[in-house]
């Protein structure tokens, strides 16, 4: 456990993207705080590739940002300092995910989504703040770590064949899942029954954890039959229930599964049939209502042919078939049937964030409301995600605009859905991306979601907004050269009120150093940060574990 008042050890810098000018780097802690030894990598040490302060780069007067360098160790603990006066109810641990390693020795890999997954934690209590880091050991990381070089397949990363994997050989382990990845770096969740779970895109990717220790528990299991590779990184989490998508690329489509929590066994609940294209779009999220779950079929496909190649293509593992048409379609929950498949206009999203049933007079439901961070059916934002355009692009202006999409998906058999900006785009920078909401309006009517905008001229999303959807107004904050990750919304134990909380959000700073942000959800205003003694990179999704659920 964080043990604040500790002795001073210096924070020994243990991964392979460690060294510099033949001295070992060395991270200093605050005075109090505990650093945890790390056994020494099986990778040779090799040259620096993480430096702080940020350096200035190749004579054009740009700047290598924090949160786009690996993180410094494998793992540290300790006290973080306090800047302003954190809630007395703030109680428990937030978590935060993320890809925070991207380099082997000097090899930098390609993507955003292809680092090794970081795992970094935050435990309030009594008004005070503990810190953490560590990295997954997944299997993919740890025969990176043994053998100094990428074994699995990652989102653009594939092993050097080295004529070790014919082309037969790459298509069986395809298609049997051994060579794709379990580097579960996307999504953290808190399930109904306590377990905290890892997770990516691939279903092997799905790691339990320890939220206090950080340690890595094992694979989770699944010990239904129901097979398949990947799966939506974002499943929808509630105290009972687990939903998530199995998209199906032989026979385009997806499954619907459900699994209980307590339990390991995902259970099918029903089939969509693709309408269009040669794949399945891609399901990165999706939403659900009291009744429905809503599946969207993007024209952003996965390509069977792109998850075999070696080297990268323009949209990695996917493909644009505009031609293919956009859908949306609705299945209940309760009977797995599919009530509603509307076409929609074309639509690029990642993350949706909430959708709900509108109903008549009657209380009938006439039509499925579903909102996404929508990327203007563009897919250069993949593009954009590309490390060495994030380190060579600070401060200009290319970050291509994004809104809130809001889906109205008619019951009434109409075969056409609306797609319309929720509010005006220009509220928060026409960026944006990395949403959350109160989990207790998870699918149902609400007013509020938090994410990431805007403020440009920019090349990533650099502000965090509050979005209210019923005046159609934003709140932003912002800091200059400041790159926040999702602002997590945690309500305050007993709220009415939709917007009673805060939103936590890891910052990494232009001058090199990496805080926790607390905001007061209502006002937007920062209540409190809570300083980490080193660089801490970009980092995607999080989760909440109260106190008295963390705590044995
Ligand atoms: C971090 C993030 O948002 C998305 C990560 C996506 C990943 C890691 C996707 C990985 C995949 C493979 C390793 C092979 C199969 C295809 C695909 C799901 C793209
Ligand atoms: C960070 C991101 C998009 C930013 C653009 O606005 C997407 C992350 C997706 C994975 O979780
Ligand atoms: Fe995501």
């Amino acid at each position: 456990r964080p043990s604040a008042g500790g002795s001073a050890v210096p924070g020994r810098l243990s991964s392979s993207t460690q060294g510099g000018k033949g001295k070992r780097a060395v991270v200093q802690p605050l005075a109090a705080s505990v650093v945890t030894e790390t056994p020494a990598p099986a990778v040779a040490p090799a040259r620096p590739v993480v430096d702080a302060p940020p350096r200035r780069r190749g004579g054009r007067g740009t700047v290598e940002h924090a949160a786009w360098k690996s993180v410094r160790q494998e793992r540290w603990e300790g006290a973080l300092e306090l800047e302003g006066e954190l809630p007395l109810w703030l109680d428990g641990t937030y978590l935060r995910n993320g890809p925070g390693l991207w380099n082997l020795g000097d090899y930098g890999f390609r993507h955003l989504f292809d680092g090794y997954a970081t795992l970094v934690r935050v435990s309030f209590r009594d008004g005070q703040a503990v810190g953490a880091h560590r990295q997954i050991e997944s299997e993919a990381y740890k025969a990176a770590r043994a053998h100094g070089k990428v074994c699995y397949r990652e989102f653009s990363e594939v092993p050097k064949a080295e004529g070790f994997l014919s082309h037969v050989g790459q298509l069986a382990t395809l298609f049997s899942g051994s060579s794709l990845t379990d580097n579960s770096n996307t999504g953290v969740v808190r399930l109904g029954d306590g377990r905290v779970l890892c997770l990516t895109e691939t279903i092997k990717g799905s790691i339990v954890v320890d939220p206090d220790t950080l340690d890595t528990i094992g694979k989770f299991e699944y010990t239904d039959r129901l097979g398949g590779l990947i799966h939506s990184a974002h499943p929808i989490v509630t105290d009972t229930e687990f939903w998530t998508l199995i998209p199906d690329l032989i026979r385009p489509g997806y499954s619907v599964v459900r699994m209980d929590a307590g339990t390991n066994e995902r259970r099918f609940v029903g089939r969509v049939d693709c309408r269009g294209g040669p794949a399945p779009g891609w399901v990165h999220s999706f939403p659900i209502t009291d009744h429905y779950v809503v599946v969207p079929e993007m024209p952003l496909r996965y390509c069977a042919r792109n998850l075999l190649r070696a080297e990268p293509t323009p949209l990695y593992k996917f493909e644009w078939h505009l031609e293919s048409g956009s859908y949306m379609h609705v299945m209940c929950k309760a009977s797995g049937r599919v009530v509603a498949t509307v076409e929609v206009p074309p639509f690029v999203t990642f993350h949706f964030i909430n959708a709900y049933e509108e109903k008549d007079d009657e209380g009938r439901v006439t039509a499925i409301i579903a909102d996404c961070c929508e990327h203007n059916a563009n897919t250069s934002i993949l593009d954009k995600l590309r490390l060495q355009n994030l380190r060579s692009s600070t401060g200009q202006d290319v970050l291509p605009d994004a809104r809130v999409g809001r889906f109205r998906i008619p019951l009434d058999g109409s075969p056409f859905g609306e797609l319309e900006p929720a509010l005006d785009p220009d509220q928060h920078g026409r960026g944006m991306d990395m949403c959350s909401i109160n989990p207790a309006h998870v699918g149902k009517k609400y007013r509020y979601a938090y994410a990431c905008g805007a403020h440009r001229p920019c090349n990533f999303p650099n502000t965090l907004t509050k979005i209210d959807l019923v005046e159609k107004t934003a709140k932003n904050w912002y800091e200059e050269g400041a790159v926040p990750s999702e602002p997590f919304f945690v309500p305050r134990p007993g709220a009415v009120e939709e917007d009673d909380g805060v939103a936590i959000s890891m910052v990494s700073a232009k001058d090199g150093s990496a805080y926790a942000l607390v905001l007061d959800a209502k006002t937007f205003h920062e209540i409190a940060r809570a300083k980490f003694p080193y660089a801490m990179p970009y980092g995607l999704h999080c989760c909440w574990v109260p106190r008295s659920t963390s705590d044995a």
